[in-house]
């Protein structure tokens, strides 16, 4: 694995934009896996800066999220949906069309979980996945214990991760029970991943994911078996990495 450092959260997320805007110069029809949570937001806010700046298009790039909660319509504020068109899709030229989800408020769950897969390998599979990662060693909702050779699927969510992600929610009981998340094959499947890690809480989890076995109990431990993983970690997440 490729582990670049970067001096703080901002400069994390100028360097990862920096390879996405790479990417996309190089094959403007790229296929963009990408991520929420609080750590991709300095990435998009750079990639905004980008299109506006330096006039990079993104008009015939096609992009996959990772992940949707299960039960939030495409207006909850809470939903991946509104975060990616919030922060970032509404402010580039990319074309809706080509934008994809899982949609977690569709009737027939699994059969949303099939079209999504299917959606992906149609595309002829992901160019760059941006990926982040759990307290516990998720990567997308992947929870600890998940099969590695899962694709996209329907996820209870951890005790864990529902309080960790109930500081973007009005209290715990609004965060939902479920998620559709791509599975570990579909993320390992992609050519190229790109993990964004920020801050000392998160110093642990990259200790483990560099340095541990790979294991289940540890989903994103896979990522040691994958041929082009670039790390970009700030100095505080990659404190307690042996040199
Ligand atoms: N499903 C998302 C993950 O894709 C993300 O990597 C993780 C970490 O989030 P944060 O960046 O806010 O720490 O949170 C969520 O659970």
């Amino acid at each position: 694995m490729n582990i670049i450092q970067a001096k703080d959260y901002k400069e994390m997320g100028q360097i990862a934009a920096k390879k996405i805007m790479e990417q996309v110069n190089a094959k403007p029809e790229s296929v963009l896996g990408l991520a929420t949570g609080s750590t991709p937001e300095g990435l998009y806010e750079e990639i905004i800066q980008a299109h506006k700046d330096d006039n990079v298009s993104f008009k015939d790039v096609t992009t996959f999220n990772l992940d949707e909660y299960v039960g939030l319509d495409k207006d909850n504020h809470q939903s991946y949906y509104y975060y990616m068109h919030h922060l970032l899709f509404n402010h580039i030229d990319i074309n809706g069309g080509q934008v994809n989800l899982p949609n977690g408020d569709a009737l027939d769950l699994q059969e949303e979980c099939n079209r999504y897969e299917k959606a992906i390998k149609q595309a002829d599979g992901i160019d760059i996945q941006i990926l982040g990662i759990g307290l516990n060693g998720h990567i997308g909702f992947n929870e600890p214990g998940t099969p590695f050779s899962m694709q996209t699927h329907i996820v209870d969510l951890d005790e864990s991760t529902r309080q960790a992600n109930a500081r973007f929610f009005d209290s715990i009981d609004d965060v939902p029970l479920q998620a559709i998340t791509m599975g570990i094959d579909t993320i390992m499947q992609s050519k190229q991943i790109i993990l964004i890690v920020s801050g000392l809480q998160k110093a642990e989890a990259l200790k483990q994911l560099v340095n541990g076995p790979v294991t289940e109990d540890f989903p994103a431990s896979i990522l040691q078996k994958h041929a082009n993983v670039t790390i970009i970690a700030d100095q505080d997440a990659l404190s307690k990495l042996s040199q």
